[in-house]
């Protein structure tokens, strides 16, 4: 079959199954959902069920690697190289165990949409040598081989979804938005759904609003920093705070916060998006070396960082959501919606009223959105049908995004 066979064939099926794969910047694994869509004739998507997940964490050697890529002046052309091929192992047995697990036939399922492991995200422009004169450009990175990937699953693979929205001039991310009103919308509600992995992000779903109403953008550091200092502290033993408990037993240091909010970032008006390149080890560091000046203990420590991802979220809504919209809930996903001290903390930051709930609660498991969202993209890739949201990304106009990878028969 070649790529034309599989746009013919897929777009005859008002009924499809779909493998999303998301390695996200929190470096924990990857998480892989099978999922079924069913959609009009012409593409246009009725609904996204998922029916299996499993997730592969990272070994602490893979995590280290990985992180190391993600560090200026650390990262290593050839583990670059290896990563990239290595990675794509990561993701084909994710697959190979889902289909198991599922036990559903491997040939009733149309594609994967793979996200890749993000190594860099440089959404700021920056200069460039050009043929006619200097350029200015912003690029992405998502490492993974498609190929290898396809070989070792024996599926195509859509892939590199970010590319088409930076060549439009957009940011690249976030993208899972696009499935947000699909899973989250509420009649009559206005609705932010939260995403805390490494990065925290929110989709929010304005009151009253329709599809076209909805705007997101990356609110900061997820539990990138929470994540960092845990293992630091812990030399390694965890790699974050099972459930806040760490954050629980400590004291939010207000002189320490205050610094860490000065951050440009946060006044920065949406659409904005940010990542490991900017949160990542060199600036956990620098928040312990600050910390070190204060004699903050380690769980002072770590709760500050906690109030800080907490407070950034709150902040964020204070700054450029509820001038937009009210609120009732903020729906919690990622793995974040784990650490109750986080939730306690973005409650006890919100203006009165506002629910804060686990994305569990709706039906959607925590680690299975950002997947589900790249499975939903792998479908308007193959229907031809633009996935970026303008004016989410900040892109130039809507653009099919995705590259597709056919297996060898
Ligand atoms: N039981 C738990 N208690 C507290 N935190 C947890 C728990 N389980 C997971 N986490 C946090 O969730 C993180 C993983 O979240 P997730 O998989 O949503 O991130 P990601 O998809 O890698 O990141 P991003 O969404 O930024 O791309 C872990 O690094 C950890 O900090
Ligand atoms: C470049 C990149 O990988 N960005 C991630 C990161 O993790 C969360 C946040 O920052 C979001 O912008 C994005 O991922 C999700 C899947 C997105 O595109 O919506």
């Amino acid at each position: 079959m070649n790529t034309n066979d599989l746009i013919h064939r897929y777009r005859k099926e008002t009924t499809h199954r779909i493998i999303g794969l998301m390695s996200g910047t929190s470096l924990d694994g990857v998480d892989a959902v099978l999922v079924t869509i069913t959609s009009e004739a012409d593409g246009h998507v009725e609904s996204v069920t998922l029916e299996d997940q499993v997730a592969i964490p990272y070994t602490n050697d893979v995590k280290a690697m990985v992180n190391r890529l993600c560090v200026k002046g650390a990262s290593d052309i050839e583990d670059l190289c290896f990563a990239h091929f290595g990675l794509a192992h990561w993701n084909g047995e994710a697959v190979n165990r889902l289909i198991e697990h599922s036990t559903v036939e491997r040939s009733s399922i149309a594609a994967i949409g793979m996200h890749g492991q993000t190594v860099w995200h440089a959404p700021v422009p920056r200069t460039f040598p050009g043929p006619e004169g200097t350029l200015d450009i912003t690029g992405t990175l998502q490492i993974g081989n498609a190929q290898m990937v396809a070989s070792l699953t024996g599926l195509p693979v859509i892939s590199d979804f970010r590319s088409a929205d930076m060549a439009e001039g957009g940011e690249g991310a976030p993208l899972a938005p696009y499935i947000d009103y699909l899973l989250f919308h509420q009649e009559g509600k206005g609705i932010a759904v939260q995403n805390i992995g490494g990065i925290g992000n929110v989709t929010v779903l304005p009151q009253g609003g329709d599809e076209e109403a909805i705007f997101a953008f990356d609110t900061g550091p997820g539990n990138m920093i929470i994540d960092q200092i845990v293992a630091l502290g812990t030399h390694q033993k965890q790699q974050y705070d099972d459930g806040g408990t760490i954050a629980a037993r400590g004291t939010v240091s207000i002189e320490l916060l205050t610094q860490m909010m000065r951050d440009p970032y946060f006044a920065k008006k949406p659409p904005k998006s940010t990542g490991r390149e900017v949160y990542g080890s060199d600036y956990s560091e620098q928040v312990l070396k600050q910390a070190e000046a204060l004699k903050l203990s380690f769980e002072d420590v770590v709760a500050t960082a906690t109030a800080f991802t907490a407070k950034t979220i709150a902040s964020s809504y204070t700054d450029f959501v509820l001038p937009v919209t009210t609120l009732d809930t903020v729906v919690v996903s990622g793995g974040g919606a784990r650490n109750k001290t986080l939730l306690s903390m973005i409650k006890g930051y919100l203006p009165e009223g506002i629910s804060v709930q686990p994305s569990d609660e709706v039906g959607v498991p925590d680690q299975a959105r950002e997947a589900m969202a790249f499975a939903l993209m792998a479908h308007e890739s193959l229907m031809g049908r633009p996935s970026n949201i303008p004016k989410v990304t900040g892109a130039k106009r809507r653009v099919v995004l995705g590259t597709i990878t056919m297996q060898q028969l």
